[in-house]
């Protein structure tokens, strides 16, 4: 360290012959480039750098300084606003250490050190910070880095493990002499196992940052209010003002000057260490009563360091006197500190308190920046992100931006990726997280994916059959509607239905000899897959013979007995599942990417969109720029606020996404009386049909985008309905979308306090269904029913309490009484068990609009048993405001199901009964309408009396 000053140097160049190194409180990039840093630094009015989380907030938060570097990374690959932030401060934090490094050389390794802060968000977790510095530390890779760990007692153990690697450190935010005695003895410590070790303990630095003014700062308006309440110590107090924090500095220098001659100091001394200094922060004077170098001026001695802000820094140079003034009044400052104590000034409670705040107060900074870091990535990524437009009503923006606010401030959304389950309700949900990272993980195992496809390619596939249900097929289903068919590939059908027509509808289009069979279920023993693959193994078995399972690819979770299955039948292939992502949230595992892949999708680009959406729902993206968090909370809060009929509408080309969100939205949060009912591709009708219950999704593909849908959202948004509006690009963007809407599910699942991931509910339907299918095998025919009333092709089945709600003379009458029922902010489901195909989809969208206007609610046309495993859980166990009309018909055709004695018509039949039965246990208001003869014609009659009942 220089001991003497050159002569006619101004006062801080001056400090180096009272042996205390100015360091600068500061930097930004335009600082380091244009060469003002190395100005300080080659006239030794500096000799260090500090930054700190509202440094670089104040520095990339604002301005575009940092847009070309930003533009520069994000050409090369997509990092999570926190990573981006990190490169740009590391960059700086290069460049300073670079520019000091002479000061560094000159010294023997012993000042010119630039520092670097851990994430503040670490600031209590010690294992965090341990492995934050260690990263930081290589990443810089620069000797006079000085990786900046905050002294709280969780860190302090961080502090030691970090020296003991030989890594520098810079403590910081040291407010009391307690706090300043653990880290002396962390120091110590550290030195010593790296002694131990026999590690070199001369180049291993430390500083000890101790806070001054923040202190003087509290305690003066303590002292303030005290005596304008006319406290009768007033005159004592008022001999305090401005005084304590320099008496405490004071009192922790003599302590480090005790350590140096104790004889633990002594071994590590002669074992070459370097002390650690004391380092006076928070040196700029915030009461403009006092002299603006008050906590320079007073804290001057050796080998000691003041880090200054520039303001100070300058102030200093022009007008700061050095002399040696911190071992001057060792007693005053005692006294000073003892009369504090006696005049109640409780020193402890307010260092305790400054630490909390300085914490806090770095939390905030660094939210502030990453959030604009967040919005600037987005801004430059421009269309290659979708977009998202809000437009609230007044009730439910306030509640929307204090639940943002309280996500923030509690840190909720790295507690969500660090898979803390009392982020929900504190039970399994830590097991069901692993779609967080599943698309890292397939993007880095791609290779696997795309020899499939090549491979798939090579073999001629005309068709592609994926079997399976819910999640296992929405996803696929999503794909195959939205990118259709491509060159070289055979077309992807998806199959999710045990009607037999709808089975048998499905084979016509098929060429066995040269169709692609996939069956995906990560259970593997999931009903409908189950005997779909029965039906269709033996087909081609009887097509193809030996060869039959090369034609087979089974998608499943390890173990599972399809797994067991396929590998005895020989299929082609066996992908895994992850068995800790649940169906509906594993479109973007194997359930989703091996149908992409067989379909030809491009695999690397819709990866890549994928990732895109992983990135901007970070954990380290603040909740108001976070897009799934932002979805989330506001599909929560709009649910809580009564608006949880969540009703989306789509341009064509990708509204099968609705399907898919639907099983997500309803299964992850219809549980315990609460939930998200749904309302999928519901036509935009006049504003009087819709209450107050509504929540608006537009997802509007740009590029196709409809006018009439727009002008419908317009319309709805002038009225103050609620409306997000999310724009796409491009169709590949539904990738980011899937990401989204998974997080934004189970942020809306904290909000409610539900368990998103389990679905409890859905099993009591298939105990129902496997009761009656079991008797059938048993008895050779389903248990007997007789319905309620019977008006020609129409019969009408219920539980007695249902039955009885409904009477009347003819149909027109039952299905009046049944819809009378209908109550403000309820919702009705038709849940048909028929053929989905494109007569009966019609049909169904037409009567649910009849319905929507003629009873002013929410509608749902869904078809069994696909809405089983989808909506069929918020029906049963959400809120309990849905009016259902189950609709069954005689099947025209029916199919066996090899190795049993079952037909698909059955199946079908059980598994209607099986769930209205779990239904009217549950008190919901239900009833079936059978359609006799043909299906047409029950449909036409089903319509007519519908018309006339309302
Ligand atoms: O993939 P599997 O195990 O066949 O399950 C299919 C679907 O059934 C459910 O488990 C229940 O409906 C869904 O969550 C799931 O997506």
């Amino acid at each position: 360290m220089t001991a003497s000053a050159p002569t006619g140097a101004n006062p801080l160049q001056a400090l180096a012959g009272a042996q205390q190194s100015p360091w600068l409180d500061f930097i930004r990039r335009s600082f380091v480039e244009d060469g003002s840093l190395a100005a300080l630094v080659h006239a030794g009015d500096i000799r260090g750098v500090t930054s700190n989380p509202a440094i670089f907030q104040k520095a990339i938060g604002d301005g575009t300084e940092y847009d070309a570097q930003m533009r520069a990374l994000l050409a090369k690959s997509t990092p999570t606003p926190g990573a981006l932030y990190e490169r740009l401060a590391i960059t700086d934090i290069q460049a300073a250490a670079k520019v000091l490094a002479p000061v560094y050389e000159q010294t023997q390794g012993t000042d010119g050190f630039v520092s670097l802060e851990v994430s503040p968000y670490l600031a209590r977790d010690e294992h965090g910070t341990t492995q934050e510095a260690a990263r930081l530390w290589a990443d810089v890779a620069a000797p006079n880095l000085m990786v900046k760990i905050p002294a709280t007692p969780q860190s302090i153990p961080a502090i030691r493990q970090s020296i003991a690697a030989g890594i520098n450190v810079n403590v910081t935010l040291i407010f009391s002499l307690a706090a300043y005695r653990d880290v002396v003895e962390a120091w110590l410590t550290g030195l010593e196992e790296l002694h131990a070790k026999g590690g070199n303990l001369s180049r291993v630095a430390s500083v000890a940052s101790f806070f001054v003014s923040r202190i003087d700062a509290r305690i003066d308006s303590a002292i303030d209010q005290r005596t304008s309440a006319g406290d009768a110590q007033a005159a004592a107090l008022a001999t305090l003002r401005g005084k304590v924090a320099i008496a405490n500095a004071k009192l922790a220098y003599a302590y480090w000057q005790d350590i140096m001659q104790s004889p633990r100091w002594k071994v590590l001394e002669a074992a070459g260490a370097q002390t650690q200094r004391l380092l006076w922060a928070s040196t700029g004077t915030k009461d403009k009563a006092y002299s603006d170098v008050l906590y320079v001026d007073s804290l001057i001695g050796p080998q000691t360091v003041n880090t200054l802000p520039p303001a100070t820094m300058d102030a200093f140079r022009d007008h700061g006197t050095v002399r040696e003034t911190l071992t001057a009044g060792l007693d005053d400052a005692r006294h000073i500190l003892a009369e504090t104590q006696r005049l109640g000034l409780d020193l402890d409670s307010v260092t305790d308190a400054l630490l909390d705040e300085g914490v806090t107060a770095f939390e905030e900074a660094f939210d502030t920046l990453l959030a604009s870091v967040a919005a600037k990535q987005a801004a430059l990524m421009g269309d290659s992100l979708t977009g998202l437009k809000t437009s609230l009503p007044a009730d439910l923006s306030a509640a929307v931006t204090q639940a943002q606010d309280d996500w923030r401030r509690n840190g909720t959304i790295r507690r969500l990726w660090a898979k803390d389950a009392t982020v929900w309700t504190g039970g399994t949900e830590a097991d069901w997280l692993n779609w967080l990272t599943i698309v890292d993980d397939r993007a880095a195992n791609l290779a696997e994916l795309e020899a499939f496809q090549t491979e798939v390619r090579a073999r001629g596939f005309t068709q592609v059959l994926l079997m399976g249900m819910g999640g296992s097929s929405l996803g696929p289903e999503v794909l195959a509607t939205t990118f259709g068919k491509h060159e070289g590939f055979g077309h992807l059908y998806i199959l999710d239905s045990t009607d037999p027509q709808q089975v048998a509808a499905t084979e016509k289009k098929l060429d066995i000899a040269h169709t692609l069979f996939i069956v995906a279920s990560k259970s593997g023993s999931t009903l409908e897959p189950s005997i779909m693959l029965s039906y269709f193994h033996d087909l081609a078995k009887r097509t193809l013979g030996a060869q039959a399972g090369a034609h087979f690819v089974a998608i499943t979770d390890p173990g599972s007995s399809l797994e067991k299955l396929a590998q005895a039948e020989g299929f082609w292939k066996i992908f895994h599942g992850d068995p800790k992502i649940g169906g509906r949230y594993s479109v973007l595992s194997n359930f989703g990417l091996v149908p992409a892949a067989a379909a030809g999708v491009p695999l690397h680009p819709f990866v890549a969109d994928a990732l895109r959406g992983v990135r901007l729902c970070d954990a380290s993206v603040p909740p108001a720029v976070n897009r799934g968090v932002q979805l989330g909370l506001i599909l929560g809060t709009a649910a809580r606020l009564g608006r949880d009929k969540l009703t989306i509408l789509a341009t064509p080309e990708i509204a099968d996404f609705g399907a898919w969100m639907e099983q997500l939205v309803a299964e992850s949060t219809g549980k315990n009386g609460l939930g998200i009912i749904p309302i999928d591709n519901e036509t935009p009708g006049s504003l009087r049909h819709y209450g107050a219950d509504r929540l608006f999704v537009y997802l509007r593909l740009a590029p196709e985008h409809r006018h009439e849908q727009d002008e419908a959202i317009a319309t709805l948004r002038e009225a103050g309905q609620p409306v997000l509006t999310i724009t796409l690009h491009n169709r590949r963007q539904i990738a980011q979308e899937f990401f989204h809407w998974e997080m934004a599910t189970a942020v809306a699942g904290a909000v409610l306090g539900i368990h998103p991931f389990d679905q409890q509910d859905v099993e009591f339907s298939k105990i129902e269904t496997r009761r009656l299918t079991e008797a059938y095998e048993k008895t050779g025919s389903l248990p007997p029913e007789a319905p309620f009333a019977s008006f020609g092709p129409l019969s009408f089945f219920a539980d007695p309490a249902n039955a009885a709600a409904t009477q009347g003379a003819d149909a027109v009458a039952v299905l009046k009484a049944h819809f009378a029922r209908v109550q403000p902010s309820d919702y009705v489901a038709l849940l048909a068990y028929l053929p989905r195909n494109r007569d009966t989809q019609e049909w169904m969208q037409h009567t649910r609009l009849h319905l929507r206007d003629g009873l002013n609610c929410a509608t749902a046309a869904e078809f069994g048993p696909r809405f089983l495993h989808s909506t069929g859980q918020a029906y049963k166990a959400g809120p309990n405001t849905g009016v259902f009309l189950q609709i069954t018909a005689d099947n025209a055709q029916d199919l066996p199901i090899p190795g049993t004695s079952l037909t698909f018509g059955l199946v079908e039949s059980a598994q209607a009964r099986g769930d209205f039965s779990v239904l009217a246990e549950r008190e919901r208001r239900i009833i079936r309408v059978h359609l006799h003869g043909s299906l047409k014609e029950g449909l036409a009659a089903l319509a007519t009396a519908l018309h006339d009942a309302l």
